[in-house]
């Protein structure tokens, strides 16, 4: 990279709306410095103050990501998207707002035309007292929600029906059942930027067999276990850990497999900034692959070198290059 950075009338500036927790570990000197080396500027707005709705905008790309009980932000972000169409907003909120409910979250996946990959079964519980049917032990609860609000990476994972009637006592509804699927330990979080893709592999709960569904009482809560440390885990956390799989030898899925995943879902997705975890059930013949989980604008700072990949995906939206792209999701 030249050390020369562009000159003024060549700079570009990129919005951001995030939380402090994200300024903290996204917007680091060193992403600033990529990126002003590149031409580009990241500049914070106030959620607060209205935005621009007519010309001229004093930037050239927004990008968000704020949490919970910000209807009146993605209603600011759907009003000056509409007043605005063309100029970039990474991402478009219809396409943020379906992957922060349980439910259409996971919706995407079957258009992928994949015949290996799946999602877990799954039921909405709107109320404690819904009925459960069709899901076979052990399931997991979540919570419909996934907007990062407080509680909404509390799990409940449940071996019979004891559990599942204190479910209404350890998590508010709605929830999600989904069936737990044994996966030997290990999760892989697929991180997508534009067209980048980078697969790592996580620590995940350990295979339930029969005798530790008879021993392990009716339900286990947890939480963030793909971001344990060992300096982290608390008590709940602490059972899943014993018998965790050895990461550094953990047999990773093809690169090719996952870039060809990761490419289909982002363009189902209508999105440019995930990530997604899938799972590879240890009892399937063949390699079957489940996504459980897709998140947006995840961690990327834990991404060698994250600051290159975004100040390149950064200039490519800025430059309008057609590779990043995507078509504008439909109202529902
Ligand atoms: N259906 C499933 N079968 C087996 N394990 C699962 C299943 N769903 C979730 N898990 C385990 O539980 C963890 C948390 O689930 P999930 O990713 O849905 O929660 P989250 O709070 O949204 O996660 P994140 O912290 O990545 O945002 C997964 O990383 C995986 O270890
Ligand atoms: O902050 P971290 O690095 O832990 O990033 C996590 C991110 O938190 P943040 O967006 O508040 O930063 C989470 O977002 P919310 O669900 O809470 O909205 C979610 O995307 C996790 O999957 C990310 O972890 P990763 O998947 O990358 O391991």
């Amino acid at each position: 990279m030249s050390e020369t950075p562009p000159a003024p009338s060549q700079r570009f500036t990129i919005a951001y709306a995030l939380t402090p927790k994200k300024v903290a570990s996204f917007i680091t000197p060193s992403l600033l410095r990529h990126a002003a080396l590149r031409g580009i500027d990241l500049v914070p707005v106030d959620p607060a103050a209205p935005l621009p709705l007519s010309h001229p905008i004093p930037f050239h790309c927004l990008i968000h990501k704020l949490h919970g009980g910000d209807d009146d932000w993605t209603g600011q972000l759907l009003d000056f998207s509409a007043a605005n169409p063309g100029f970039p907003v990474v991402d478009h909120p219809r396409a943020v707002a379906r992957i922060r409910t349980r439910t259409t979250m996971l919706q995407a996946v079957s258009q992928l035309g994949l015949g290996n990959v799946d999602i877990p079964k799954q039921i909405l519980l709107q109320q404690a007292d819904a009925d459960f049917s069709g899901l076979e032990f052990p399931v997991i609860a979540k919570p419909l929600a996934a907007d990062g609000s407080a509680d909404s990476h509390d799990m409940l994972l449940i071996f019979n029906h004891n559990g599942l009637a204190e479910l209404k006592l350890k998590l508010k509804h709605p929830v999600v059942l989904q069936e737990f699927i044994n996966h030997g330990g290990v999760v892989f979080k697929v991180y997508v930027v534009g067209r980048h893709v980078e697969c790592v592999a996580r620590p995940s709960l350990p295979d339930i067999s029969d005798d530790l569904m008879k021993t392990s009482g009716d339900s286990l809560p947890f939480s963030q276990i793909s971001n344990l440390t060992p300096a982290t885990h608390n008590t709940s956390n602490d059972h899943f850990l014993v018998g965790a799989a050895d990461l550094g030898n953990a047999d990773m899925p093809p690169l090719s497999f996952v870039t060809d995943l990761a490419l289909r879902l982002r363009q189902a997705l209508g999105l440019n900034l995930f990530n997604f975890d899938i799972i590879r059930e240890s009892k399937a013949s063949g390699n079957r692959y489940l996504i459980i989980d897709i998140n947006y604008f995840p961690g990327y700072a834990k991404m060698p070198n994250y600051e290159s990949v975004l100040t390149e995906f950064f200039w490519d939206v800025v430059h309008h290059n057609p590779n990043v792209a995507l078509q504008k999701p439909q109202e529902q």
